[in-house]
């Protein structure tokens, strides 16, 4: 890495609609921690990241509880309403700390496979990059595109297509400006590349692995404690 220091940001606010059930997803049980647990250990644990904040809802009451076996505790500030308000909520409560040109690495709580060489991998590759970005994986499906019948309205061209996953990491001053400049004109984005585009920037694609999903229904919790089994064996 170059001079600048990494700091990373986990929005961990989401309520999980489409896991459904009580508890947010982050705080479900797998593997024998819960899912916030998995997503946060490879940035604890990372020598070059400086600090990890977790944006969480306000009324989250299931953050006391959890254990931090032995390694770096991490900070908790708020959440939003929407994703990438809790993701510039985790800026704001870096911004004492952080310089513009420090990197600021963001990694959804719902991501609990991330593997440490990927993690590495996206550090190296964007370490002198001029803009940053975010580790995806190319598309190998066939996607369609469908009209309000729910009919194939088109087939569309996977050749230049990628699956964006986290994290996604790119310059504080520039992150915070662009998030801030859309939020100013009432727009959201879905993620943190998003709002880098809306600025005319290219981010890198860093090819990552399948296996880095995104919990979002129940039957990706099977799908994950199958990786973290597999991984730790
Ligand atoms: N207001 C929000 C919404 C989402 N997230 C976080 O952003 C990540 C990805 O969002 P998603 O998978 O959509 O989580 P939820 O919003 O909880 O899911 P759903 O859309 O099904 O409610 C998750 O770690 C989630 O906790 C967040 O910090 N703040
Ligand atoms: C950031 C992200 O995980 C990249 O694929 C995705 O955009 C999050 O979307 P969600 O609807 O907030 O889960």
């Amino acid at each position: 890495m170059s001079a600048a220091r990494v700091w990373a940001v986990v929005p961990a606010a989401g309520v999980g609609r489409r896991m459904g059930g009580a508890i947010p997803k982050q705080y479900l049980p797998l593997a024998g921690r819960c899912v916030l647990a998995w997503a946060l250990a490879p940035l604890l644990a990372h020598p070059c990241i400086e600090a990890v904040v977790v944006a969480v809802g306000r009324d989250d009451s299931w953050w006391d509880g959890l254990p931090w076996p032995g390694g770096r505790v991490p900070e908790r500030t708020d959440g939003g309403a929407e994703r990438c308000h809790s993701v510039h909520g985790g800026l704001v409560a870096l911004a004492a700390r952080a310089a513009r040109e420090d990197w600021v690495l963001v990694h959804d709580a719902a991501r609990p496979c991330l593997r440490a060489a990927d993690l590495d991998r996206l550090l190296d590759s964007l370490a002198d990059d001029p803009v940053g970005g975010l580790l995806a994986v190319p598309v190998h499906d066939t996607l369609k595109r469908a009209d309000a019948a729910g009919r194939v309205e088109a087939t569309l061209d996977r050749r230049q297509l990628w699956h964006a996953q986290t994290p996604q990491m790119f310059r504080y001053g520039v992150l915070r400006e662009a998030l801030e400049t859309l939020f100013a004109r009432g727009e959201l984005v879905t993620d943190e590349a998003g709002a880098i585009e809306a600025l005319g920037l290219r981010p890198r694609l860093v090819e990552g692995r399948a296996d880095n999903l995104k919990i979002t229904r129940p039957e990706d919790l099977a799908l994950a404690e199958f990786f973290l089994r597999g991984a730790a064996a």
